[in-house]
């Protein structure tokens, strides 16, 4: 039977030790912030933030939500930055992407104090997980990370491969399967949409990480027999005059194949959210020295 794995209650699980952070925090008088920034009206990004704030409320993060104007000069949003930076009750600051065309991403995530970058996009930071001594592990990857291992995959010695290189997603997956730590040490291979013949190399896959952003790019047929596939896709998609959410993986196909696999929602999605608590309070247990039961 194939395991169709529960990102929901992994990240349930996860979201509990967090609240447990919380409270050695409060112990020690911190109140762990974090800051989200929207700029932006994109009735997605709107939904993911509100998502957010309201995970950190349930687990006692002080959620700060600031919204700047989309049409706003980029100045705007570096100052608000800014402010953020030099506010002591704000341990993660989260500017929400995409960002509207006039605004450089790169500069606003270069300004973003690397001790709150809780997204780990900062280049101080990306160069720390790739040399191996991370601060704050990106939030997908590292959820991901976390969901194989909640399934009992331990990728060490195995062969991964990562569709798709994003700065986001692709690329920190794949340092963190290869790495060295825990929950790494498979043989991984990056693929991406210049990759000839991709199915030979997914059909060669112990562990399939889907993040290519196609909808249902990765079917059954490209899969062998006893895959795990993790689908990070998250695609809103008109399906007979409906929306829905599907994933970079056409579940059905891949489901026939696969001895586990994540649904999309309830897969990898939840799975963000939780790490980015985690990196939150880890950012506060770092800012004020506290010793905290990270999950
Ligand atoms: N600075 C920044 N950091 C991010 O981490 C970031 C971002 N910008 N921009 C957009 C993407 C996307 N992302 C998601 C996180 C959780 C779900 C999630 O929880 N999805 C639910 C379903 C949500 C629904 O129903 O729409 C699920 O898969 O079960 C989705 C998408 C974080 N992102």
């Amino acid at each position: 039977m194939t395991e169709v794995i529960d990102g929901n209650a992994v990240a349930a699980g996860i979201r509990e030790g967090v609240a447990d952070c919380v409270d050695a925090l409060t112990g020690a008088d911190v109140k762990p912030g974090l800051a989200t920034v929207l700029m932006s009206a994109d009735p997605a990004s709107e939904t993911y933030v509100s998502m957010k704030q309201r995970d950190c409320e349930e687990v006692g993060i002080e959620g700060i939500h600031v919204e700047v104007d989309p049409d706003a000069p980029a100045e705007e949003l570096y100052a608000t930055v800014d402010e953020l930076n030099d506010d002591p009750s704000v341990h993660g600051v989260l500017v929400q992407l995409p960002l509207p065309e006039h605004v450089d991403k790169r500069e606003v995530v270069r300004r973003i104090d690397p001790a709150k970058d809780v997204d780990a996009f900062h280049p101080e930071n990306v160069g720390r997980l790739v040399a191996g001594d991370p601060r704050f592990k990106p939030c997908t990857p590292h959820g991901v990370q976390r969901l194989l291992e909640a399934t009992g995959v331990d990728p060490e010695g195995k062969e991964a491969v990562v569709v798709g290189r994003s700065d986001i997603v692709g690329k920190p997956m794949a340092n963190l399967l290869f790495g060295r730590d825990e929950g790494g040490n498979a043989t991984t291979t990056v693929c991406h949409s210049r990759t000839d013949d991709l199915a030979e190399h997914t059909r060669r896959a112990d562990v399939v990480v889907a993040a290519a952003g196609v909808p249902e790019f990765i079917t059954g047929d490209m899969l062998s027999e006893g895959a795990v596939v993790v689908d990070v896709g998250v695609n809103r998609v008109e399906r007979d005059g409906d929306s829905t959410l599907v994933g970079d993986v056409e579940f059905e196909s891949a489901e026939r194949k696969a001895s586990a696999i994540t649904p999309v929602p309830g897969g990898v999605g939840p799975m963000t959210r939780a790490m980015l608590l985690y990196n939150t309070v880890k950012a506060a247990a770092l800012d004020a020295d506290v010793d905290v039961p990270l999950p």
